[in-house]
């Protein structure tokens, strides 16, 4: 199983709190906004960095600055929609893409609905989120989509995983590299996460 758990303690904190059923709305998307924000930090340790020459009040120096690699955020919606504040806290130069994908609650499987990209996709990389990670199917749909238009090189940022999901985006999609601040213990029969913080979606907008 190819997946980089994220166990920062203000992380795992956080989340124990987002699982708690007793949180709120309001309070769900605060804490998944200050997640997300302390993942990207781990998911852009790579970033390219060059060397410029800058004047401090005292000296000349040599220093570094990121490269202005083109980066793109695609939120899988609804529940990805929770997380794109705190990613573009980080990076707020990222382009933000738009993919719809539910679950259908008979079948397990993805249905696709939309799907909005920056233009230069090919020149982009991209980091996916949704906080679930499920069946794995609509990661694995929405990587498709993202391939189909060009796109190279992905990353997978979710908060919760299913091994089952883990197994599915590797096999589908091995050089999508997967962060997650937590591998659960299993789907239950009607594919939620074990155990999981609920419906994701429907905790972020209140919907039920
Ligand atoms: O890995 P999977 O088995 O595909 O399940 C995970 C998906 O399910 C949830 O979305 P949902 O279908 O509830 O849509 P919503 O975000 O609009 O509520 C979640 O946000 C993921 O996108
Ligand atoms: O546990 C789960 C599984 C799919 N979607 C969710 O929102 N939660
Ligand atoms: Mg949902």
């Amino acid at each position: 199983m190819q997946v980089k758990v994220i166990d920062h303690p203000l992380i795992q904190h956080k989340l124990s709190l987002l699982r708690d059923k007793n949180t709120g709305s309001k309070d769900f998307r605060e804490l998944l906004e200050e997640i997300a924000m302390l993942m990207a930090y781990e998911l852009t340790r790579n970033l390219p960095l060059e060397e410029t020459e800058i004047e401090t009040p005292v000296a000349r120096t040599r220093c570094k600055v990121l490269t202005g690699k083109k980066l793109g955020v695609v939120p899988i919606l609804r529940a990805g929609l929770g997380m794109v504040n705190g990613v573009l806290r980080l990076i707020p130069a990222a382009k933000v893409g738009h993919v719809g994908v539910y679950r259908d609650p008979e079948t397990l499987k993805p249905v696709e609905y939309y799907c909005k990209l920056p233009t230069d996709v090919s020149e982009r990389d991209f980091i996916v989120i949704d906080p679930m990670l499920a069946t794995g199917g609509s990661s694995v749909a929405t990587i498709d989509m993202l391939k189909r238009k060009g796109a190279k090189n992905i990353k997978l940022m979710c908060l919760v995983a299913a091994p089952e999901g883990v197994h599915l985006v590797n096999e589908q999609h091995p050089d999508v590299e997967i962060y997650t601040a937590s591998v659960d213990e299993r789907l239950n029969d009607h594919g939620y996460i074990v155990p999981g913080l609920g419906d994701a979606g429907d905790r972020i907008f209140g919907t039920k």
